[in-house]
């Protein structure tokens, strides 16, 4: 495609230090070099296995993991926070190992990857603390004839499936919660990305989570397995982050044994500028709503309206700043883009791109791909999109903005609901009023307002539509790992 220069094909190296920080903690696992081969999408390299089970293994693990949790479930509410504050400083002792495996193994800058470590590790300190909160409550029946108590139990056997974009947060996003409401867990991380799963779940270990509780299952046949495990009359929950068609699949598996479901599904989430945005807190909001991760967030902005009055202006100073985004290996000095996680996302965005400018749109910046080993894309602007191009319809996953302008707040609110997906979406402007009212006329789960990155360990993240159901983080992401009883205690009344 155009636009290519020999100052913007130049890619960033990894750097040889950082690489063998990684190394080291991906031989400390100690896992063997046979199984599922895992590549680092910056170079290609394979750089470690993970064993690829039987679902016979699954199933001798979701016993073990049963096992474990009947005294889990036993234990105290302050026991089990003990342990998980236990892991979180084990967590954030190991956060340079950890940050260096995440690049390595996804792809992201060293700097995202702390950011992932901050971010998975406060989801275990969070639930820490949850787990010794108040259990159930105490209500009168209002005719005055029953005192009625609450009670919150461990829902049981949790099969948590997680994706490839953020390796450690979405597993510990899971894992801690399960943990802290006293149900044992099988994770089955995805098979891109399995080894910052097997790491953490080490250093579980090593902070005192009991042997078995936490039982890791990688396999090259991921349909076999949820076929299987989620038939398991042991299993009573399952959790997934991932795509929407996946998710569809795991719900009707789920059917069969009416099985607790929490789904993160896809997004294609809408950022809307008006014009009276601060002009930098909404170019620096885009930009990191578009670029966090390499685009590779469900709640990465996939629709930007830009108000027509200022969209000229927006749409030539985010190409300018997207042109200058130093593109490279994760683990390079200075790379603030990183590969995308395969080939396949790369010629979805060659795709993608063609797609949209074949369809009408301006190309501001970028729209090439780069010569192998690794898996990068430039950073993409796209101006005048039109709305039935497939950058549009489809979740993009990848760094390509496209705008679409709009001229009034009714118009940009029917265009962001104009999808069957709705985990996140985005406004920008200065008048409070006007934020807040176009946020609650968002079909989303997650509302950004004037800025790009909402997520936070205590908020619920989750989505309506076919973003999925249930929430993570947050009061009620323990809710999800909990079933509620009631006690009705008959009340006679006395003089
Ligand atoms: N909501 C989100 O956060 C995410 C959304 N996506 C979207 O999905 C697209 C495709 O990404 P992809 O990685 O293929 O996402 P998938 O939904 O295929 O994979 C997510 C997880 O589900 C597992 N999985 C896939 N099929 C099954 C199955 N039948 N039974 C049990 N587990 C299964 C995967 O395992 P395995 O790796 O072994 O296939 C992985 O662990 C992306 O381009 C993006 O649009 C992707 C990742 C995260
Ligand atoms: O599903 C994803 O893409 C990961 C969630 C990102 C986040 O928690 O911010």
């Amino acid at each position: 495609m155009s636009q290519m220069t020999e100052a913007t094909r130049t890619l960033i190296a990894p750097d040889a230090a950082t690489m063998a920080i990684a190394d080291a903690a991906i031989e400390s696992i100690g896992l063997h070099d046979e199984g599922i081969a895992v590549a680092d999408p910056a170079t290609g390299e394979t750089i470690g296995h993970v064993p690829n089970r039987s679902v016979q293994t699954a199933l001798e693990f979701v016993g073990r993991a049963e096992t474990a949790g009947q005294a889990w479930a036993k234990t105290s509410a302050r026991g089990r926070a003990d342990v998980l504050h236990a892991w979180h400083e084990l967590l954030i002792r190991h956060r340079e190992q950890i940050a260096h495996l995440i690049s390595r193994e996804m792809g992201k800058t060293l700097a995202e990857a702390a950011g992932e470590v901050k971010y998975g590790s406060d989801f275990v300190r969070w639930y820490a603390e949850e787990a010794v909160r108040p259990a159930g409550d105490y209500r009168e029946a209002p005719d005055g004839g029953a005192s009625i108590l609450t009670r919150r139990a461990p829902v049981g056997l949790a099969v948590l499936i997680t994706p490839w974009n953020f390796p450690l947060a979405m597993a510990t996003r899971k894992i801690a919660p399960a943990l802290a409401a006293g149900c044992p867990v099988v994770v089955k991380p995805a098979t891109l990305t399995p080894l910052t799963t097997y790491y953490a779940v080490k250093l579980a270990v090593e902070a005192g989570v009991p042997e078995g509780l936490i039982q890791v299952v990688t396999t090259a046949d991921s349909a076999a397995f949820s076929g299987a495990v989620l038939r398991d009359p042991r299993v009573r929950k399952v959790s997934f982050t991932g795509s929407t068609p996946v998710g569809r699949q795991l719900l009707e598996l789920a059917s069969k044994n009416v099985l607790r479901s929490s789904m993160e599904l896809g997004g294609n989430a809408p950022l809307i500028v008006f014009d009276d945005a601060d002009m930098e807190r909404a170019l620096e909001g885009t930009l990191a709503a578009k670029l966090r991760n390499g685009g590779q967030s469900c709640i990465g902005a996939n629709r930007i309206y830009v108000q027509d009055g200022i969209a000229d202006e927006f749409g030539a100073e985010l190409a300018r700043r997207f042109a200058q985004v130093p593109v490279g290996a994760g683990l390079g000095a200075g790379s603030v883009l990183g590969p995308l996680i395969d080939d396949r996302a790369v010629r979805q965005m060659e795709s993608l791109t063609r797609n949209a400018v074949d369809m009408g749109a301006e190309l501001l910046t970028g729209g090439y791909s780069y010569d192998g080993p690794g898996h990068f894309f430039a950073p993409t602007v796209l101006d005048r999109v039109v709305a039935n191009a497939d950058v549009v319809r489809e979740e993009i996953f990848g760094p390509i903005a496209a705008i679409q302008r709009f001229s009034t707040e009714d118009e940009a609110v029917s265009q962001a609901n104009d999808t069957e997906f709705g985990l996140a979406g985005y406004v920008f402007s200065e008048n409070l009023d006007r934020a807040l009212n176009v946020a609650d006329r968002l079909e989303t789960g997650i509302v950004g307002i004037n800025q790009g990155v909402p997520s936070n360990a205590a908020a619920p993240f989750g989505g309506v539509k076919q973003s999925g159901l249930g929430r993570e983080g947050g009061a009620e992401g323990i809710e999800e790992y909990q079933s509620i009883r009631f006690y009705n205690i008959a009340r006679r009344a006395t003089s």
